[in-house]
């Protein structure tokens, strides 16, 4: 019944309005376009729509604050809320004021299209728990990142804020999985129940079975004492299954038993203990290529990846590295009782050319290092261990892309091609304006500046470009 539904859209950059109405209408919906609160409250005198999608940054009001005023008119309409950056807090905080889905921009168009029908859609009885405890959860935990994926981990969290739901968080050593779990946990209802961790990979395989789900003095030689198990005291909140890819199969069987049943046995027990602990799993392993070999148990794992969050590598989301390292540089100070020290722009971008293998863990440890050991208040690219100092200087545009570069030059030159620097250039101006664009949300004044180009100078070459691009395609199908 999506179909004519009236859409409005409040936003103050006009690029955006006018890619989402285009993109609506050609959805079938019917648009209204807003650039600020105070003319969306006017139009709530006489109107209403069906959903609204609005920044959160806006002139002259907090776009979010545009939920009460519906709530007070009295008006069930679910808000979309769009924003470029935000941080893990904002995100939270949106879905907590009852926000229907946060878009982080940029944002595809295909994914707003299906936000908008799922939020034109009648909610499915149920679906939505009416007693929701609004209370912030005093956590404590930082997850900062400015990347999409980083953005991507924060809207996860903000959606599963009420839920009791299974996750699995998979990635690398060090890039962040126990700390999205413990985020997790205190951004659910379970944030006043513990939260117990146990990594498999660390616990010999005979004892894993005691050590989840206790045990009974006598239960076996050694065992002096009852002992509760990692089950019983997460009860309430939520366990953390770390290296869960190192489960032995025959604990996984029993694993999967309790998760269906809910109820389980001490080892040598006789009382039957209900088991109340949320499960976040976590693995750095492939746990497809698990099943697949035969190692992980299939059920098991649909079971737990009901969710599934994936972390990223930190060189993959080489945009996180200077937000990351700055403020473990302030927390190090503080933690030490020394004055905070500051990164040139050259070490900066060293930091951001290295691989880091251990992840966001061993940024962490060179921040530490570097607060104690760097001689001046600034930190110079010499200051940073060698590993990371002595790449080879590459410019501010990398080597890679030079390598790139030689290879297709090389490769065109062979084939007898011509015109090399014109299609060069033009292929690099292109990608870099579509670089700078998807940084801004498509916000065409703040990605001239990025790129240091004059306004109309962006807007003269984005026609070229679109003129461009026609020519290639009409030509192609000629
Ligand atoms: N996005 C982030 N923001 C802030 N701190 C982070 C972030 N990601 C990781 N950290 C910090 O980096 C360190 C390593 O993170 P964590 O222990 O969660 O990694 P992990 O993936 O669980 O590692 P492992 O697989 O080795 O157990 C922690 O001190 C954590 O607080």
């Amino acid at each position: 019944m999506s179909q004519g539904a009236v859409i409005w859209v409040v936003d103050d950059d006009e690029t955006i309005r006018f890619v989402l109405q285009r993109a609506l209408r050609r959805g079938g919906y019917q648009v209204e376009c807003f650039e600020d609160v105070a003319s969306v409250r006017r139009a709530l005198e006489h109107a209403r729509p069906a959903v609204m999608l609005t920044d959160i940054r806006l002139p002259d009001e907090d776009g979010l604050g545009l939920i009460d005023t519906l709530q007070a008119a009295g008006a069930d309409i679910p808000v979309v809320a769009m924003t470029a950056y935000s941080d893990l807090d904002q995100t939270v905080s949106a879905y907590q004021k009852g926000v229907f889905d946060y878009l982080p921009k940029p944002f595809d168009l295909d994914q707003v299209i299906s936000v908008v029908e799922r939020a034109v859609a009648p909610a499915p009885v149920g679906t939505m728990p009416t007693d929701v405890s609004r209370k912030r959860t005093a956590g404590g935990h930082q997850l900062i990142g400015e990347s999409a994926a980083m953005q991507e981990v924060f809207r996860t969290i903000g959606r599963l804020y009420r839920s009791d739901i299974n996750v699995l968080i998979t990635g690398e050593t060090g890039t962040g999985k126990e700390v999205v779990a413990r985020v997790l946990h205190e951004h659910s209802p379970r944030a006043r129940h513990p939260f117990i961790a146990l990594n498999t990979a660390a616990i010999p395989s005979e004892l894993l079975e005691s050590e989840l789900f206790g045990h009974e003095r006598g239960a076996f030689t050694g065992a002096h004492a009852r002992r509760e198990g990692r089950f019983e005291e997460a009860a309430g909140g939520t366990l953390f299954l770390d290296e869960i890819g190192d489960m032995p199969l025959g604990l996984q069987t029993r694993l999967l038993r309790v998760l269906a049943e809910g109820e389980y046995y001490r080892v040598g027990g006789r009382d039957l203990l209900s088991a109340n602990a949320r499960v976040i799993a976590a693995t750095h392993q492939d746990l497809e290529a698990k099943v697949a070999d035969g190692s992980f148990r299939e059920d098991l794992y649909h079971r737990l990846n009901v969710i599934h969050v994936a972390l990223p590598p930190l060189r993959d989301r080489r945009e996180d590295i200077g937000l990351l390292a700055r403020r473990f540089l302030h927390e190090a100070a503080e933690e030490l009782g020394l004055e905070e020290k500051q990164l040139r722009p050259d070490t900066g971008r060293a930091l951001a050319r290295y691989d880091w293998p251990g992840n966001v863990r061993q940024l962490q440890n060179v921040c530490r290092q570097l607060s104690v050991m760097a001689p001046a208040e600034q930190i110079f690219p010499q200051d940073l261990p060698p590993e990371i100092h002595d790449l080879p200087p590459t410019g501010e545009a990398g080597d890679r892309w030079a390598d790139a570069l030689r290879n297709w030059a090389r490769a065109e030159l062979h084939a007898g091609a011509g015109n090399l620097v014109g299609r060069a250039q033009a292929e690099m101006e292109r990608v870099l304006i579509d670089c700078a664009l998807e940084r801004t949300g498509g916000q065409r004044i703040k990605a001239a500046e990025l790129l240091g180009l004059g306004r109309n100078t962006l807007t003269r070459k984005l026609k070229q470009h679109d003129a461009g691009d026609n020519g290639v395609q009409d030509s192609a199908r000629t």
